[in-house]
């Protein structure tokens, strides 16, 4: 479905899918973390005994979160008999066995996979859904897989290698990782959204190989190194010139996935047949347009920039165990170098003195932490996915990891919504408006301009002498005021005072009584003046309106001696009320500058509507004559046969699918396994009592040295 929408001022090439949110889980503009928790995942939660600790629960405010997955013995360490480090007690905790016989290291993540866990159980449990809903709502996300070569992070994120080699890829293959899941759940979230927002979604896919930046999309301009620079702007690292491309669909996105793999940098080496020779990095842009429903805000479009980033980091290497030489070890050396950068600024962030000031954070030493700074420490949500081998041959390595992974654990971000600035001021122009309006009534009820018996100025023979005098009508007004703006009422008139000691001729004890946050009301009866309190909030409010309309600030009230008032002569007070009079004017001028400033801004956000709706009309026409974009090949649909339902749920038997019929046996395989409380997930040893008695014996860890 695609409807045209209302859109901010952007340019660029757009098509509008409209989707309905039903349920907006996180304030927008909060900078704290909402605790989300989709029922899905959180029954599933129930379901599994073990060691998992959903995020989605025990999320800790806003640090990083981080999960552990084991991967189980490869074929080769099961050749060569090595045994198994790893223990899972539970409660996200994985113990280590550093030394055959020696006391086991603990340690206390968010949730801890198990070599049995399925790459469905990674979506469901790792938070990476939050993440997904948080990237929609307009956050900047980041999911990234750390850990040593052939520790299972591709595996993780995108499956194994065979799945997009083939011809025709099986969308139900239970390999998928969890980028092609998290797509899928993306669309889902997308089409769930109710007809008041609209998405545009675009997707880059880059790599950092030897330090250089190549755009895995653009395979035209042949592995140039493209520039990494800091936008002042975004307060971010960017890369110029990335190639991003416009995904109307879910087949978009996971064509730009495939067009990645396809073109990201693998080797072979004792270790992994297929290893990733660099860190990649896959960012899902989801610019977001939503009409605001809020009272203060009645009109405006708000348009949110979330993101998700996914990424792949090359594995960390000993070179002697991989025996890498030539290409293969200079580029070890470079995935190395960069590593112990990152491993250096995440300890310096999670360390206690970074609260002191001067801590310096590295992040230009290396382009994978310029992109990942924002994540790290920005204003981002972050999931780390730290993947270990249980096997004993590679415990350094493990325990390395699950060190790293600690300390990420302790590292703060600050997540914000990212809003279009122009759209961002006029929302707060408008709530300023707003409470103007209302400190403005405020003040009036102060100065008792509303029907009001206290206080109010009625002629009386002095007062009357007086107006006359200045040429008044006995409503204290000279012109005729408008409906909207009418402050003057009942005969009422009094007024704040401002910066009039020039002209005010009031000898200097008579303003010696009054405080300085008062304000002076004539009394009807006997005409003399009374003083009224001011608060300080009016004040700050005058201070405001000063500032939005470069009116000067009232700076002091003067002090007037109220009961020496009646000794002044005619001309002063003439003098005096003539002043309040300017003044009256001044508050309402004042008043309509606020009213014409808002009404600019309507006006403003109207024409650039009609301009977007006459942009988007041509667009129609443009993307309907090409719709693709000539890097994305063409494949077979997917959408239709993976969002008609849940990826995870039930499918319809028959499909839209235009190739060979998919693979429903894995689904009613996965169908089964969800529907029964005995899942093919990670089962944990030391819940299971039988064994524990039996050939899975855990020993108690050490835990004098502390849980990390
Ligand atoms: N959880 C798992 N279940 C089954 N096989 C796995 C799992 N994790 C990893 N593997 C297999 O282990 C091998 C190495 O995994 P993978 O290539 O993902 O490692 P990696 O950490 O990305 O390595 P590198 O850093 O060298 O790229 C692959 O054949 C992969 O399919």
């Amino acid at each position: 479905m695609r409807v045209p929408a209302v859109l901010g001022l952007k340019q660029e090439v757009r098509r509008f899918t409209r989707h309905s949110p039903k349920s907006r889980n996180h304030s927008r503009e909060n900078l704290s973390l909402d605790r989300h928790t989709p029922g899905s995942a959180n029954s599933a939660t129930k379901s599994i005994s073990g060691s998992i600790r959903s995020v989605d629960d025990e999320i800790d405010g806003d640090n990083i979160n981080v999960v552990v997955r084991v991967r189980p013995l490869n074929g080769r360490e099961v050749k060569s008999d090595d045994t198994n480090i790893t223990q899972f007690p539970g409660d996200g905790g994985i113990w280590v066995e550093e030394k055959t016989g020696d006391k086991l290291r603990p340690f206390t993540f968010n949730v801890v996979f198990e070599p049995e866990a399925s790459q469905a159980d990674v979506l469901e449990h790792s938070g990476i859904k939050r993440l997904i809903e948080m990237a929609v709502d307009g956050f900047s996300t980041t999911c990234f897989c750390y850990g040593q070569t052939g520790s299972g992070k591709t595996h993780t994120l995108t499956g194994p290698p065979h799945l997009f080699q083939s011809k025709r890829t099986d969308p139900l293959h239970v390999d998928h990782g969890l980028v092609f899941r998290s797509f899928i759940y993306l669309y889902e979230q997308l089409k769930q959204k109710s007809n008041d927002s609209s998405y545009v979604i675009k997707a880059s896919y880059l790599e950092i190989y030897n330090e250089k930046v190549i755009d895995l999309l653009n395979t035209g301009a042949k592995k140039s190194n493209l520039n990494v620079r800091w936008d002042k702007k975004s307060r971010a690292f960017v890369v110029d010139n990335l190639f991003s491309i416009e995904c109307e669909e879910l087949d978009d996105l996971v064509a730009v996935l495939e067009e990645g793999l396809k073109n990201r940098a693998i080797g072979k080496h004792n270790m992994n047949e297929h290893s990733s020779r660099s860190h990649t990095i896959l960012t899902v842009h989801i610019h977001s347009e939503e009409k605001a429903t809020s009272e203060d805000n009645k009109g405006v479009y708000i348009t949110r920039h979330g993101k998700i980033n996914f990424v792949d980091l090359a594995g960390s290497e000993m070179t002697k165990k991989t025996k890498s030489e030539g290409k293969t070890l200079e580029e070890a050396n470079n995935i190395n170098k960069s590593l112990m950068v990152l491993g250096y600024c995440i300890a310096q962030l999670s360390s206690q003195k970074r609260n002191d000031r001067g801590v310096h954070i590295p992040y230009r030493d290396s382009k994978l932490t310029k992109l990942l700074a924002d994540s790290l420490a920005g204003n981002g949500v972050t999931l780390m996915i730290a993947c270990v081998s249980p096997a004993k041959s590679n415990c350094s390595e493990t325990m390395n990891t699950l060190r790293y992974a600690a300390r990420a654990k302790k590292i703060k971000t600050k997540p914000v919504v990212v809003m279009d600035p122009r759209e961002a001021l006029i929302v707060s122009l408008k709530r300023e408006v707003n409470i103007l309006t209302q400190e403005n009534n405020h003040l009036r009820q102060l100065l008792e301009l509303a029907d009001s018996d206290s206080g109010m100025i009625m002629p009386s023979e002095n007062s009357a002498a007086l107006m006359a005098q200045m040429g008044l009508d006995k409503n204290g007004s000279k012109e005729p005021l408008d409906g909207r703006d009418s402050i003057v009422s009942n005969g009422s008139m009094c007024s704040r005072q401002r910066h009039r000691s020039s002209s005010l001729h009031l000898p200097p004890e008579a303003l010696s009584d009054f405080d300085q946050d008062e304000v002076l009301i004539l009394d009807s009866e006997n005409g003399s003046f009374a003083s009224r309190p001011v608060s300080q909030r009016s004040h700050d409010t005058l201070r405001q309106v000063s500032s939005l309309l470069f009116i000067a600030t009232p700076a002091t009230v003067k002090r007037i001696d109220k009961g020496r008032l009646n000794e002044l002569n005619s001309s002063t007070l003439v003098d005096l009320i003539k002043d309040y009079m300017s003044e009256n004017h001044d508050l309402r001028k004042e008043n309509q500058d606020l009213f014409s400033v808002r009404d600019m801004l309507l006006r403003d956000q109207e024409l650039v509507c009609r301009e977007n709706e006459r942009l988007l009309k041509k667009l129609e026409d443009v993307t309907s004559v090409c719709c693709r974009s000539p890097i994305v090949p063409v494949r077979p649909t997917y959408s239709a046969e993976l969002l008609t339902a849940s990826y995870n749920g039930s499918l319809p038997r028959s499909s839209g699918h235009s190739g060979s019929a998919p693979d429903l046996a894995h689904l009613d395989s996965r169908s089964d396994s969800r529907s029964s409380p005995v899942t093919n997930v990670w089962t944990n040893p030391l819940n299971d009592s039988q064994h524990l008695n039996g050939t899975q014996s855990a020993k108690s860890p050490d835990l004098r040295k502390g849980v990390e």
